[in-house]
């Protein structure tokens, strides 16, 4: 005897609307889920269903949690608990008795698209007409709510029409489709005449699973004596439907062209195969072309913020693709453009995330970064496959975790001996040749810039790249990844500071020039460059120099060991000296930013893209003074910087000597001396051949 409360479960879409269906009789003489041979059927998870046997029934609630119906377990009956009450055109969603009721003597004409000219005038011809429109969840083209609109704007255009929603969805099946729209159509019809629509819709029925052309009715019974019969052929197969003005401004609003459509690229692949950059680079494009806003969702960045502690077990790594797909869902329902890069190693996930893309009305275009794992491991950036091969991280993607190749990819790429722009090109006439997104004629592309030869702004032409409105999660800006790779970002580009930077502050040009110097626990180096560079700065209070760790913790004392060397040199101050973690408040305020190593310069620019212009490498930014003009200084130069640096290469580096011994330190120290030598002066403008 069950006695246990029913649990509750959320069914999928398509078997909410059979619940519905069934709820209201619209599926007569099938009243319940799961009959001989019937397609209505409701699948459980296991433990839903063992807690449903147990209590001999199931409550079927909708997305919000709203009790909607009972389903008894096993037999499959349906009592209904509520109505739906919200959702847009609710008040025609009718049952078939209620219909009955209010539009007995109609001729019933199932419609399952947008209605054209000729159609709208066959059927207003015949008399008082009720249109049922069999929504489901739209047509290919046409969401639900789009159909009715258009359904509706028919129905003004006829002397004598009325319109009823039917939550027919498809189940995947043109010959059930076929059988279950016959049998609710003539639920609704009972004795009245049922009158299909042309041709032209009758195939997008049958491939949209609605129910067939009237033959079809025919053969079901004898109809009414009252029935019109629409002679097969009658009204031909119309090749490029004309609409109504009023259908047509619906059917151009809900069917964008593939350009205008919520579009979600998702890179999948290896740890260090290229997503990232790929990424990057092809959203400075879009960036660049101006005619779109992009967001993006990468890998790491997404688990710093959105899935922030979740681990790599395969059940967080699918919980972490799900919220990605699910903000990218959200984003394309809209109308915007998701740039997605993580890992993704598993099919069936990446499947889901395509379902809900799509589901939300926006394209989904997967590329696979199919760079093998012995480059990626090659590469080793990160230095993660290395400790993964110490057994030091467990269930590495590649390693001790599979990556599941996928098959449904729309363009795959392998990085191997390929320059990022090179790679790029085929994503780039992918997307082109699927008609979503073509940025093949930018004229922002990037050419290549003789490396070392520096201009200044003044005498280049300028491009102005003000870039489309970014949002966040990350918003992204051009340059960033370019600059990092080592091709130069156009001719004397600028982009407008701000426009696109959330934790950009105006420049001051009369405040002193901020300088932020970052390491990773802002014990070691960053002291020790903050301390050289007041020393060589000497009493210029033009440049005020600070220090930060992205991984600090407040109030941690100078190393001993940098400490000693520092003293030794005749450096007098750090004995008051705390750590501090490095903050949004302090990459905003400062001018300049400048790294210990490119990773941290990474860390900064995974949250703040828009900070690309100012954050650099202190070997990195030493060599744009090398290799620039003399006589800049201060803001002149981190502007001129901001164009003409090169890559942030790790070979530039200064490596962290923390706990290695006095060796390493005092190869770190002179190491960040002759930078800061070549750095704070030019800053300061001690440098300027004039000056
Ligand atoms: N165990 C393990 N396996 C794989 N990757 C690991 C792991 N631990 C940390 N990392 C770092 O996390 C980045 C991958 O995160 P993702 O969110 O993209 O992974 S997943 O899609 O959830 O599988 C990945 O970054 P990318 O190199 O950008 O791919 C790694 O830097
Ligand atoms: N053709 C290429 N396309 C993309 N990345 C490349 C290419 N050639 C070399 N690389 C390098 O491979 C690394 C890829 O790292 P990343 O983009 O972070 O990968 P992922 O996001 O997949 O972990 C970068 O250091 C990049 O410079």
């Amino acid at each position: 005897m069950p006695n246990a409360a029913p649990p509750q479960y959320c069914p999928t879409p398509r078997e909410l609307d059979d619940v519905e269906l069934l709820a209201i009789g619209a599926l007569a003489p099938t009243v319940a889920f799961g009959e001989a041979d019937s397609p209505v059927t409701l699948t459980l998870p296991p433990d839903v269903a063992d807690a449903a046997a147990a209590a001999g029934a199931v409550e079927l609630v909708d997305p919000e949690g709203l009790p909607l119906a009972r389903v008894g377990v096993p037999d499959g009956e349906v009592t209904p608990l509520t109505h739906a009450q919200y959702g847009p055109f609710r008040r025609l969603y009718l049952s078939p008795a209620r219909v009955r009721e209010r539009y007995a003597g109609r001729t019933v004409v199932p419609v399952v698209d947008a209605l054209t000219d000729e159609q709208i005038d066959d059927i207003g011809a015949t008399g008082p007409v009720l249109l049922l429109a069999l929504v489901g969840h739209g047509t290919p083209e046409l969401p639900a709510t789009g159909l009715i609109r258009a359904t509706l704007a028919a129905a003004a255009l006829m002397p004598d029409a009325a319109v009823v929603a039917v939550p027919l969805a498809s189940h995947d099946d043109a010959e059930t489709d076929h059988a279950l729209g016959l049998q609710v159509v003539a639920n609704y019809a009972g004795p009245d005449p049922i009158r299909a629509v042309a041709a032209r819709v009758a195939a997008t029925m049958v491939e949209e699973g609605a129910p067939p052309p009237d033959t079809t009715v025919v053969e079901e019974g004898a109809p009414p004596p009252d029935t019109t019969v629409v002679e097969e052929g009658a009204l031909a197969p119309v090749s490029k439907p004309t609409y109504p003005p009023a259908i047509q401004a619906i059917v151009d609003q809900e069917r964008p062209d593939p350009v205008d459509q919520g579009l979600v690229l998702f890179f999948t692949g290896l740890s260090g195969s290229g997503k990232s950059t790929l990424a990057r680079a092809l959203m400075d494009r879009i960036l660049e072309q101006g005619a779109r806003t992009v967001t993006s969702l990468d890998g790491d960045v997404v688990r710093r913020h959105l899935s922030a502690g979740l681990t790599f077990s395969k059940a967080d790594r699918e919980t972490n693709i799900r919220r990605i797909g699910w903000v990218a869902a959200e984003i394309s329902r809209h109308g915007g453009l998701a740039v997605c890069s993580p890992i993704a190693p598993f099919d069936e996930t990446r499947q889901q995330v395509r379902t809900m893309v799509e589901d939300a009305g926006g394209a989904f275009f997967l590329v696979h970064v199919a760079t093998p794992l012995e480059e990626c491991e090659r590469r080793d950036r990160k230095g993660l496959y290395a400790k993964a091969r110490r057994g030091e991280i467990p269930e590495f993607t590649g390693i001790s975790s599979p990556y599941e190749d996928p098959e449904d990819a729309d363009v795959r790429v392998d990085t191997t001996g390929r320059s990022i722009e090179d790679a790029l090109d085929d994503v780039i006439d992918a997307l082109a040749e699927a008609g979503y997104l073509d940025l093949r004629d930018d004229e922002g592309g990037f050419e290549a810039q003789a490396p070392g030869r520096l201009r200044t702004s003044t005498t280049d032409p300028v491009v102005e790249v003000r870039g489309a409105p970014a949002t966040s999660l990350e918003t992204t800006d051009p340059g960033n990844t370019v600059v990092e790779e080592g091709a130069a970002p156009p001719d004397a580009t600028v982009v407008e500071e701000g426009a696109l930077a959330p934790v950009s502050k105006p420049p001051h040009p009369d405040d002193p020039l901020g300088v932020l110097f970052v390491c990773t626990a802002n014990i070691c180096r960053s002291p020790y460059m903050e301390l050289a560079a007041r020393g060589l700065a000497g009493t210029d209070g033009a440049v005020v120099f600070s220090g930060a760790g992205t991984h600090g913790s407040a109030g941690g004392a100078f190393d001993a060991e940098m400490a000693g060397i520092y003293r030794q040199a005749g450096g007098s101050d750090g004995h008051t000296f705390s750590s501090r973690p490095l903050t949004t408040d302090l990459l905003r305020d400062a001018d300049l930013v400048l790294t210990a190593e490119s990773s941290h310069r990474q860390f900064i620019l995974d949250d703040h893209p828009a900070l690309f212009r100012k954050v650099f490498t202190l070997g990195q930014f030493a060599e744009v003074v090398r290799n620039g003009d003399a006589d800049l200084a201060g803001r002149e130069l981190i502007a001129y910087a901001a164009e003409h640096r090169g890559p942030a290469d790790p070979e530039l580096d200064v490596p962290d000597p923390y706990r290695r011994g006095p060796e390493a330190a005092r190869t770190c120290a002179q190491q960040l001396d002759e930078l800061l030598r070549v750095v704070v002066p030019a800053l300061t403008g001690a440098g300027r051949i004039d000056g």
